[in-house]
């Protein structure tokens, strides 16, 4: 059965070091979640946290509403998937994939059924008798996936499950992942640094920074609309220019370093003239026009479905440019305006780093 996680002003140190100062997140039940954010911002921490292993120095951990904080580790019903598989070298897989049964004292006929019908959902069955040092990466982590499902997890905990994987392979592995995880409706607690995995995968997404978190939402969400600067910095690419707000003819506009304007209707209405922003803009989000910031094309990559253009400006920024294979092709030299698509572009408070665009 599967539980929500509800975890409310965690607090985490280790020594005179503070780690988490002060978190709460709550978890639906069947829900995919994902801690994504730089190495060391405390996501294994917390992960750790909830399974037990990891003191707690402040704030409730509850499943459902049972507290957990002082549950011994075996008690809270935990599957865990790690980086680097963790599959018992001296067992074939079915046994690997059986274990957490054995200990639970599952009998036959009903532990190998168990067995073997997790083998086969994750289109494993012809390894069942082999041993992991005869597997590949991806092979040996679907056994270790499937060991943390059969026990039926009130909760699954991932922590990195695909970083040691091929690109190809990691990318398979995220549909296996999320196949299995929308069958069995597991809460699903996924730890990743992997934006594009964040993306793709989760239902909700909570991006930290520093122990804290900076934004929790849908994958579109926090993409679209990033609530500061450092998550729109953070995910996906970004330019970032510095402006100004204006007027213009009665609409907010925003005022760049070369005089030029960009009317930027989502600009929420409260933000002062004069206010100094920083703009973040995607590279696909940016259109050569009649008007605009001018620069000049010093490098084009040709990319098969996409050309990545670099364009310098004449204070010295450069600026990422990606157009569809589709659209006119500019060369080296050219020189260029720069128009926003300004129905997607996102700007900050200069000072305090936070969006400065109404909600949608
Ligand atoms: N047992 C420990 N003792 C002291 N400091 C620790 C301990 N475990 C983790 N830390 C520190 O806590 C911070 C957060 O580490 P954590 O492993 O949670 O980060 P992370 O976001 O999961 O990054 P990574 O992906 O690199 O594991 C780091 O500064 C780390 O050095």
């Amino acid at each position: 059965m599967s539980v929500s996680i509800d975890i409310q002003h965690a607090v985490k140190r280790f020594g005179d070091k503070t780690i988490i100062p002060d978190l709460s997140l709550h978890i639906e039940e069947g829900e995919f979640f994902t801690l994504l954010g730089s190495s060391g911002c405390g996501k294994t921490t917390l992960l750790r946290m909830i399974a037990g292993f990891n003191s707690i120095e402040g704030g409730e951990f509850y499943f459902n509403e049972k507290r957990i904080n002082d549950l011994q580790p075996y008690k809270r019903n935990i599957g865990m998937v790690f980086q680097n598989y963790a599959v018992f070298p001296h067992m074939s897989a079915g046994k690997n994939v059986g274990y957490g049964l054995k200990q639970r004292q599952v009998k036959e006929p009903e532990f190998s059924r168990r067995v073997d019908e997790i083998l086969n959902v994750m289109q494993i069955q012809e390894l069942k008798d082999r041993m992991p040092a005869n597997m590949s990466g991806g092979q040996q982590q679907r056994i270790a996936l499937a060991r943390a499902i059969v026990i039926q997890p009130d909760v699954l905990l991932m922590d990195e499950p695909l970083s040691n994987l091929d690109a190809k392979l990691r990318v398979e592995m995220r549909l296996a992942i999320k196949r299995i995880q929308n069958q069995f409706k597991i809460t699903t607690l996924y730890v990743t640094h992997d934006q594009e995995e964040a993306l793709s995968m989760s239902d909700r997404i909570a991006v930290m920074n520093h122990g804290v978190i900076q934004q929790i939402g849908k994958p579109m969400t926090i993409y679209s609309h990033p609530r500061n600067l450092f998550v729109a910095t953070f995910i996906g690419q970004s330019n970032l220019f510095d402006a100004e707000v204006v007027e213009c003819e009665g609409k907010k506009a925003l005022k760049f370093f070369d005089g030029s304007l960009q009317v930027m209707p989502r600009l929420q209405s409260s933000v002062p003239v004069g206010t100094p922003v920083k703009v973040v803009i995607r590279p696909n989000e940016i259109d050569f026009a009649d008007q605009g910031i001018v620069g000049m094309i010093v490098e084009t990559i040709y990319l098969g479905a996409e050309i990545r253009y670099t364009v310098n400006l004449e204070n010295g920024q450069t600026v990422e440019v990606s157009h569809d294979i589709k659209r006119r092709f500019a060369q080296n030299g050219e020189v260029v305006h720069l128009a926003f698509d300004h129905t997607r572009a996102n700007a900050f408070d200069a000072q305090t780093e936070l969006s400065l665009m109404e909600e949608k």
